[in-house]
């Protein structure tokens, strides 16, 4: 069979209006994937990060129309169910898909990590006899699988039972006892059972992310690649790495728990090669002006870095500079190796600072320390630090990768902004710098450019 340039994924589930779980994670979710996403709505919440106040059912006849009309016109690779509500909706939505026969990733939505239901209690048995059967992977949560088997699930052992009795009794094809709420260790294990057999899912378990719509969005991810006509296994090592990166990068807004980022798997990957382009583009101009800046060419070579989105930017690798530096040579200057991220130190970790204080100041570069170069940045209405490097404290000095930092930190106490230019004569075994910042890397050398020329 020719493979489809747009799989069809749809999510059959609630609307959450704080964007953060139900089919706004759930499209997210797809469109980052590679899917085309369509949607039947079942109930519209008015939500937020902290509260649910109030649940309108759509009549079950929509809810069953929506996927019927999609399906005859665009088609179906899979889907997902979330947010079902009532029983009314559970058998329309059981009885269209049993007859579309298309994969089904269910994810028996019951309450929000607000507290608030999601499932009225009258539906409860409905959701064990008309969905678990038709599910192709059925992804319970701690709760959810407790209520589903009756069984108490205190560890990973309760959670094998569980996955197994879900899937030999009650007719899942596939279990997931998720473990976001169980046994709280180092890491966040799933237990599948599928096949006869038991599979585990690790992950390193996040302390300060976001978990607003990690149900939705990793169940979503399952359709997504079930869609694509990946198998089980594989589907779910993915949905795996793609929420792990959502709750990590987390959208941190409300005051509840934040929406995961499911955009996060594009986004970075996007950010990293427009940073790479913007230091290339950057690195032309120097070309252009070698010989303006072979003289100012510090002896350890001079880089020129960017950060990715302040959103993301957490270490020197998600930092690109030139590996190996740019040098002088002969009469001009040589670009010794590629842009890469994690190529730069001290100017990564200059910028990672800045960014701190101001999230716009994304890129810097080095110079040899001129005091003609510092009378001209001056004179042209630039910001411009001293740093006396002889006052760095013992336990920075001391401790390798502090110096900079300190540096930084020192300067923005000075002017109380991140300045254009910091610079320092140096100290025993430290050459003395000039270290240009701004937003881009093309803003920084055409900074760097206009105190260099006469
Ligand atoms: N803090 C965390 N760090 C890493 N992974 C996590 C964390 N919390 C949950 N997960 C993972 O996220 C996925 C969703 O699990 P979780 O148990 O949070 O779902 P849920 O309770 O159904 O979510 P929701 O409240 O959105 O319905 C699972 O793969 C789980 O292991
Ligand atoms: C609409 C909706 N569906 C699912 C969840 C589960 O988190 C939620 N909070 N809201």
């Amino acid at each position: 069979m020719k493979k489809k340039l747009y799989p069809i994924a749809i999510t059959i589930a609630g609307s959450d209006s704080g964007g953060g779980a139900g089919i706004e994670a759930d499209l997210k979710t797809f469109a980052a994937l590679g899917v085309h996403g369509v949607v039947a709505l079942t109930s519209v919440t008015a939500q937020n990060t902290y509260q649910v106040t109030g649940i309108h059912d759509l009549p079950p006849e929509m809810v069953a129309r929506q996927i019927i009309t999609v399906w005859e016109d665009i088609g179906i690779d899979a889907g997902k169910t979330g947010m079902l509500s009532n029983s009314e909706i559970i058998r329309a939505v059981a009885e269209t898909v049993s007859k579309l026969g298309f994969p089904l990733v269910v994810d028996p939505v019951m309450i929000a990590k607000s507290g608030a239901p999601l499932l009225r209690p009258e539906a409860m048995n409905a959701l064990i006899k008309y969905m678990v059967p038709i599910a192709t992977v059925i992804t319970p949560n701690k709760h959810e699988a407790e209520k589903i088997t009756g069984m108490k699930i205190n560890n990973f052992e309760d959670a094998r039972k569980a996955a197994k009795y879900i899937v030999e009794e009650l007719g899942a094809t596939a279990a997931i006892v998720k473990g976001g709420h169980i046994e709280v260790g180092e890491e966040s294990i799933d237990i599948m059972y599928y096949n006869g057999k038991f599979y585990e899912f690790r992950a390193p378990r996040i302390v300060d992310g976001c978990t607003h719509g990690t149900g939705c969005s990793f169940s979503a991810a399952i359709a997504v690649e079930l869609a694509k006509g990946r198998d089980i296994v594989k589907a779910v090592k993915t949905a795996k790495k793609f929420i792990t990166m959502a709750i990590k990068y987390g959208v941190k807004v409300g005051r509840g728990a934040c929406p995961v980022n499911p955009m996060a798997w594009i986004e970075i990957p996007a950010m990293k090669y427009h940073v790479i382009e913007s230091v290339k583009e950057a690195l032309k101009i120097i070309i252009e002006n070698q010989k303006l800046f072979n003289k100012y060419i510090p002896e350890t070579g001079s880089n020129l870095v960017m950060a990715i989105d302040p959103r993301y930017a957490e270490t020197i690798n998600d930092v690109a500079g030139v590996k190996g530096r740019i040098v002088r040579y002969g009469d001009g200057v040589k670009i010794v190796g590629p842009v890469e991220f994690g190529a730069s130190s001290h100017m990564a970790r200059l910028v990672l600072t800045a960014m701190k204080y101001d999230p716009s100041i994304r890129s810097a570069m080095n110079l040899k320390y001129d005091e003609k170069l510092v009378e001209r940045a001056e004179k042209k209405g630039y910001i411009v630090v001293y740093i006396d490097r002889r006052n760095e404290p013992e336990e920075v000095r001391l401790v390798e990768g502090r110096s900079i930092p300190w540096i930084m930190e020192t300067a923005f106490k000075k002017v109380k902004r991140v300045p254009d230019i910091i610079y320092d004569t140096g100290d025993v075994g430290k050459e003395a710098m000039i270290r240009v910042l701004g937003k881009t890397p093309v803003e920084v050398v055409y900074k760097a450019l206009s105190i260099i020329r006469e």
